[in-house]
């Protein structure tokens, strides 16, 4: 590996993260700790990670020439996307001209992007077990997709979106234009299409953080943490917790399909590989070539953060994904509709014992948005999900003027 140089003189070692939400923001904390200098771009002034990288730039990061102009004026060794709203043919284009390195690539960078490029490799392509799915362009052919042979209940999401952002279950005929206009509305960038999934009866889903890094001979060579439960409502997270137990015939199913996809998405990081698992049966259902939401319950549970993680594995840097402690993570959100709120209860909320809180700072609240997360470590995995879940319930946003 090459050397890291020194942030902000000529030998600096300089990584741009595109997105610095939550995720992006343990990233750059995690590379400034080895020395990194740091660039956070977001699509808003502000953005959590902007607040502790050394530069922070604002552009609307799927308009290709903004990116283009931004990446050619900074000049950074590594490229980390980090959101899912990113003008990724751009950065094939620049990482084929030699002058980029995307983390993991940018081919992967730009298939993760758009469901669509997702699930057809790894089903087309891959044969790995998913969901029956279609892509419809109109609610016509979302109908008539429905009657040929998805059926009830199924899921319809915008191609490109995350968070749940846009989507939602159709039980049956009534709800299909429903879900249609929530599609279209929803999707991080505007976009006719969606895709529609049979709905899968899992017993339970899990994320397994796989993590591509270089071994002492310089190949690379695939990490897997213990997998991460979690429950989602409205198809985003709000509670996860690590390790989730599994019969081992169905863990080795899931790093299986794990190592198929990052195998053939390439490049150093981590991958987040979301699965459905019922019996002994394994779905893959989607995966982010970078850290996941449900992964920042390894800011309790693990020795090396799935942030620190990325950030080792992106600078060539040996990994190690041994578990510290049982434990979870649950979500803390806006609630309200304001500007520069104010977190009521933190003290309380700490009051709970084996407890963190991660407030992400993002300047303006909603609702629905994941303003904060409370950490819990145990022994006993669900007296640590009870604590983080009674830990976030503490926390009380409020207008802060
Ligand atoms: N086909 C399906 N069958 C059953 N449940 C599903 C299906 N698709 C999605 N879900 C549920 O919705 C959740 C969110 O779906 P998905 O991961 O595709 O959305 P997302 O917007 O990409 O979310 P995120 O960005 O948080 O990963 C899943 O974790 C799962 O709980
Ligand atoms: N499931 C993907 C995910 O969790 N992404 C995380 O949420 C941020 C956007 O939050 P916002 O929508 O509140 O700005 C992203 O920047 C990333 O950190
Ligand atoms: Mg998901």
């Amino acid at each position: 590996m090459r050397a890291i140089g020194t942030p902000l003189s000529a030998s600096a070692t300089r990584v741009m993260l595109l997105g610095s939400g939550e995720l992006g923001k343990e990233v750059i904390i995690a590379l400034q700790r080895l020395g990194v200098e740091t660039i956070a771009v977001d699509r808003y002034p502000n953005a959590p990670g902007q607040q502790v990288a050394h530069h922070a730039r604002t552009i609307t990061m799927s308009d290709p020439e903004q990116l283009k102009a931004l990446i050619e004026a900074e000049k950074p060794d590594l490229v980390v996307p980090e959101i899912e709203a990113i003008a990724t043919p751009m950065l094939e284009d620049l990482e084929a001209g030699g002058t980029l390195r995307v983390i993991p690539t940018a081919r992967a960078a730009r298939l993760t992007m758009d469901r669509e490029g997702i699930r057809r490799l790894a089903a087309e392509t891959l044969g790995v077990p998913t969901s029956p799915y279609c892509f419809c362009d109109s609610l016509e052919e979302l109908q008539a997709a429905i009657d040929k042979g998805i059926g009830y209940p199924c899921v319809v999401k915008p191609v490109m979106s995350s968070s749940g952002k846009g989507q939602s279950k159709i039980d049956g005929p009534q709800d299909v234009q429903q879900a249609w206009d929530y599609a279209m509305a929803g999707g991080r960038v505007s976009h006719g299409r969606i895709i529609v999934e049979g709905f899968i009866d899992f017993d339970y889903e899990i994320t397994l953080l796989t993590v591509r890094a270089l071994g002492a001979d310089g190949n690379v060579e695939t990490h897997f943490c213990e997998p991460i439960g979690h429950a989602q409502v409205a198809g985003d997270y709000v509670e996860s917790w690590q390790p989730h137990a599994m019969h081992p015939t169905a863990l080795k199913k899931a790093q299986d399909v794990a190592r198929a996809v990052t195998d053939d998405l390439g490049g150093q990081g981590v991958f987040g590989v979301e699965l459905f698992v019922r019996g002994d049966q394994v779905w893959f259902s989607e995966v982010s070539p970078r850290p996941h939401d449900t992964g920042m319950v390894t800011m309790i549970t693990q020795w090396q953060t799935e942030f620190e993680l990325h950030a080792r594995a992106i600078l060539g840097l040996p990994v190690s994904t041994a578990l510290k402690s049982p434990g979870a993570s649950a979500v803390i959100y806006g609630e309200i509709d304001a500007e520069g709120i104010a977190f009521h209860g933190v003290d309380d909320a700490l009051r709970v014992p084996q407890t963190e809180l991660r407030l992400f700072g993002k300047p303006e609240s909603f609702e629905k948005r994941r303003m904060g997360v409370a950490l819990a470590y145990d022994e006993n995995v669900n007296v640590a999900r009870e604590r983080a879940k009674e830990a976030a319930q503490r926390v009380k946003p409020r207008r802060g003027d």
